[in-house]
């Protein structure tokens, strides 16, 4: 992580009560995840082109139901108005403003209107996605998707890392078990089995599967976005059932402890998808090299989670742009350096697993081993 990045983290952490800092800094059981996707792209490193020609660089990409002034969208976590009084509504005014998708979702402490309007308050055109969980019972769901048709939504994200909610164990030790008075999963108010005043309780459930899935894409035309898949087969299903792009994401390391890097389960992903829809990765990407890894190894763009709540505690809407400035603007020096002018020149042949300590120590079959590994199989 780059000092800018956590300069940010620092001040966030100043400002917030710590447990609501250990609830957006944490992952599951011992934090293995959590670690491991940071570490994951550390492991890779980029091999540049040279003498290519590219002038000028064009950043953006095109995303279901969205356009993106650079390939990084901001991915749904919960609560913005712990980390700071505007919530959501700065989250929202900041990614509008630097043109690209934000996703907002049944988590969010101000309701998916509120939050569409103050996006397109910024700009007309503003993207925003909805982030649901399946509900067992369909008209919950239902009413979901019509609230977040109604805000103008341009696509549904379904998050199906969860079908009951990880351990955390800094929550638990904390006991950060509710929201403070006066705040609430807004989105949740007025569904099918909601008290009157009293939103709903976010249901997970591990009896879901394909079949709701389709039954939400029968009552909807949105596109939907798949978050949280990791094994190729799912993914490979998920083409089949007719999903319109895949999330590659363990969740922020807060669902199975035990899950893989999400950059070193993308290639699977990105190999079985075969290019029939695109395919988004989120978790641990904190710089513009981060970005370019998971481009080249088949993401179309990524997603960031924590560093937005960083920017968000540490100051407002101002601090959101900061981090996603940050980002385009590293993103956009890495790929000069590997002599790209778009997204697309990021190829597969570009991403290299470093030299262990231990190949190292072997010394030359480092090189041409590194060379070899862009080509064929993974190399890690
Ligand atoms: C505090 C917090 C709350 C989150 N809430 C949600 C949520 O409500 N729905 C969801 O699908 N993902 C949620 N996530 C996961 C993020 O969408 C994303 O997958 C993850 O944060 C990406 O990893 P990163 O934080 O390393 O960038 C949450 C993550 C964090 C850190
Ligand atoms: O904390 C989370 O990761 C998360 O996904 C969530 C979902 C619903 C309510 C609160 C948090």
């Amino acid at each position: 992580m780059t000092s800018a990045l956590s300069g940010l983290r620092e001040r966030a952490r100043k400002n917030l009560d710590p447990v609501h800092y250990d609830f957006f800094a944490g992952g599951a059981g011992e934090e293995v995840a959590l670690a491991e996707n940071e570490r994951a792209f550390h492991a890779l490193a980029l091999l540049p082109r040279v003498l290519r020609g590219a002038a000028e660089r064009d950043l953006r990409v095109t995303l279901p139901g969205a356009r993106a002034s650079l390939p990084v969208i901001v991915s749904p976590t919960a609560f913005h108005r712990l980390a700071h009084p505007d919530g959501e509504l700065a989250t929202a005014r900041a990614v509008a403003a630097a043109d690209t998708v934000l996703v907002t979702g049944v988590a969010s402490t101000i309701a998916v209107g509120e939050v569409t309007a103050a996006a397109r308050a910024v700009r007309d055109e503003a993207s925003v996605w909805f982030q649901l969980y399946l509900h067992p019972e369909q008209d919950v769901t239902t009413a979901l998707v019509r609230r977040a048709e109604r805000a103008g939504c341009s696509a549904l994200v379904v998050t199906v890392d969860s079908p009951v909610f990880g351990r955390r164990e800094r929550d638990r030790r904390n006991g950060f078990h509710d929201l403070p008075p006066g705040l609430a999963a807004e989105n949740m108010r007025d569904l099918p089995g909601a008290a009157p005043g009293k939103p709903l309780d976010i249901a997970m459930s591990p009896a879901l599967s394909w079949d709701h899935l389709r039954r939400l894409r029968d009552v909807t035309a949105l596109p939907v976005v798949l978050k949280g898949v990791l094994h190729p087969e799912d993914a490979a299903l998920a083409v089949t059932e007719g999903v319109d792009a895949l999330l590659v994401s363990n969740h922020g390391g807060r669902q199975l402890d035990a899950a893989p890097a999400t950059v070193e389960a993308l290639p699977a992903v990105v190999s079985a998808v075969a290019g029939r829809v695109p395919v988004l990765l989120d978790g641990g990407v904190r710089g513009g090299s981060d970005v370019a890894k998971a481009l080249a190894l088949g993401a179309t763009a990524v997603g960031i989670g924590r560093p937005v709540l960083w920017g968000l505690a540490a100051e407002g809407a101002q601090g959101v742009r900061q981090v996603l400035e940050l980002l385009r603007a590293e993103f956009d020096n890495v790929l000069a350096l590997c002599g790209g002018r778009s997204p697309a020149d990021l190829t597969r042949d570009l991403v290299v697993a470093r030299a262990t300590a231990a190949t190292a120590a072997w010394g030359t079959s480092v090189g041409p081993q590194a060379v070899r590994a862009g080509e064929g199989s993974m190399p890690w």
